[in-house]
Formats: C-alpha cells, sequence, structure tokens
C-alpha cells in the first residue's frame, strides 16, 4: 500500500489564550488500525475535528487521501465517515431511518441503503431497537448507530472520537470485530482514545499526543519499545512517568476527619 491516508502539516488551533494544537506534523499510513494517543486536554478532539473538516484550523494543511480537507471539501467527505464526540443525531428519527437517511444523502440508492442498514443494524445487534426512536438509545445504541452511519457508505478512512467511551463489553467486542473487517479489507481506522490497553490491544500504527503536540508516532511495537506496556512507554513521553499520585493529599483516607 504505501500510501498516506492522512498528512497534516504545522497545524495550529488556539481558543483565546489556550493553543489547543500547537504546530502538529503528521502523516498516518493507510490500511492501518491507528490510535492517537493522549491524556485529557491534549488536542485529540482538536486535531481531529479539523482534520476531518469539522473546525477550520488557524494555521496548517491537511490531505485525507490526497485531497485538501479544506480547498477540497466534498471530495474528502466522500470518501471519509465520522464518528464525533459528543454525537449529535437526528433524535426524531428511528435508528432505520437515520441510516436511510444518511445513505441517501450520501448518494446511494434506496435499494442499496436498505441492504447495507439491514446488515449493519444486524451485525451490531441493533436489529431489535430499529424501529426506536434515536432519542430513546443509549449512550451505547447511540455510539453503535452513529457508528453503522458513519460506515454505510464504505468510506476509505473512518474517523472515531473515543467510540468505546460509554459502551459495555459486549457491544464493544462487537464494533472491534466490525472495525477489524473492515481494515483487514485495505481501509483506514483513526480513533482517539486515552485508553492504552484499548489501543494497545486494537492498534498497528499509534500517535502520542501531549499538551497540543505529537510526541511519537510510528508503529506500535516501535513506540512502545523498550516498555513493559504502551501505558508506560506513554507515561514516560508525557514526562508523568514519576509523578506520586497522591502525595499531597495526606488527609485522605486514614481515618483522621
Ligand atoms: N471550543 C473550545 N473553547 C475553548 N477551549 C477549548 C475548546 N475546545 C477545546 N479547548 C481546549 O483545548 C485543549 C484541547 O482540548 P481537546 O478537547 O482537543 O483535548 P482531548 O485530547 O480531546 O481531551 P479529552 O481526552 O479530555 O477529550 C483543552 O485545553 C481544552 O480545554
Amino acid at each position: 500500500m504505501g500510501e498516506s491516508a492522512v498528512r497534516v502539516r504545522g497545524l495550529w488551533k488556539r481558543f483565546g489564550r489556550q493553543v489547543a494544537v500547537a504546530g502538529v506534523d503528521l502523516e498516518l499510513p493507510a490500511g492501518k488500525f491507528i490510535g492517537l494517543v493522549g491524556p485529557n486536554g491534549a488536542g485529540k478532539t482538536t486535531t481531529l475535528s479539523m482534520v476531518t473538516g469539522l473546525l477550520r484550523p488557524d494555521q496548517g494543511s491537511v490531505e485525507v487521501v490526497g485531497h485538501d480537507v479544506w480547498r477540497d471539501p466534498v471530495e474528502v467527505k466522500a470518501r471519509i465517515g465520522v464518528l464525533p464526540e459528543g454525537l449529535r443525531l437526528f433524535e426524531r428519527l428511528s435508528g432505520r431511518e437515520l441510516l436511510a437517511y444518511s445513505g441517501r444523502l450520501r448518494g446511494l440508492p434506496g435499494a442499496e441503503v436498505d441492504k447495507r442498514a439491514t446488515q449493519l443494524l444486524d451485525v451490531l445487534d441493533l436489529a431489535g431497537s430499529q424501529h426506536k426512536l434515536v432519542v430513546d438509545y443509549s449512550t451505547g445504541m447511540r455510539k453503535k448507530i452513529g457508528l453503522a452511519a458513519a460506515l454505510l457508505h464504505n468510506p476509505e478512512v473512518l474517523f472515531l472520537d473515543e467510540p468505546f467511551e460509554g459502551v459495555d463489553p459486549v457491544s464493544a467486542q462487537t464494533i472491534r470485530g466490525v472495525l477489524e473487517r473492515y481494515t483487514a479489507s485495505g481501509a483506514t481506522v483513526v480513533f482517539s482514545s486515552h485508553v492504552m490497553e484499548l489501543v494497545e490491544s486494537l492498534c498497528d500504527w499509534v500517535a502520542v499526543m501531549a499538551a497540543g503536540r505529537i510526541r511519537a508516532t510510528g508503529p506500535l511495537a516501535e513506540v512502545r519499545g523498550d516498555a513493559p506496556s504502551l501505558q508506560q512507554a506513554f507515561l514516560e513521553l508525557v514526562g508523568a512517568g514519576g509523578r506520586d499520585a497522591g502525595s499531597d493529599l495526606d488527609w485522605l483516607g486514614g481515618g483522621v476527619r
């Protein structure tokens, strides 16, 4: 394969005096399962929003599958699927209607949308709730219907912001299976998470972000290096390896009130 799915150059975003993304350069290979990891507030969501055309960068450029996201947005949006953070869905549609709407919006023929929607609802264990309104879905069900909507047009690259948050272990395993199958066919998944074990078990490529910058990127084994786990490598990379958690909280516990 060898080509890049995503190419980011000199990306910056400030919110007032807060620098959220501070000069990110990133090249993500096609056909991989890629994890963007970093602590809370590292800038993962802001970066993904700029990469997927949802938030305009202050500076820098983003190419997805060879097209500039901000000069050529229609071309890019046709080729990507996005499950954003704080997903906003059309609450008054049923799950099935939401998929039908997304599919038609993507220009797919009605019969094809129906076929794909049935399969996705089935695989994601939503067939029994397909006629329920999205407003009545649980958090995990919302993630799954959002994922189905993002996959319906068979995108080349799928971007997922914290796809496993609020998802039970059984549903997580289902989502995982769907994504593994999808990448095995040559597509690319980029997902953000702060759950290291998950990233370590799923991804073959990682990018570590902290304080708005990329601290390391490459194949999982390379980024992990000699550390016993990705978690340990990550703590060292973000400079938290030696922090003695709770050393200042001498009043906590111990029976003295
Ligand atoms: N709309 C906004 N207005 C002001 N500050 C923002 C805004 N969005 C993000 N930030 C700030 O930018 C920084 C990066 O936030 P971002 O949400 O990108 O981090 P993250 O890595 O996704 O964090 P988490 O893992 O907690 O979701 C944080 O300091 C955050 O407070």
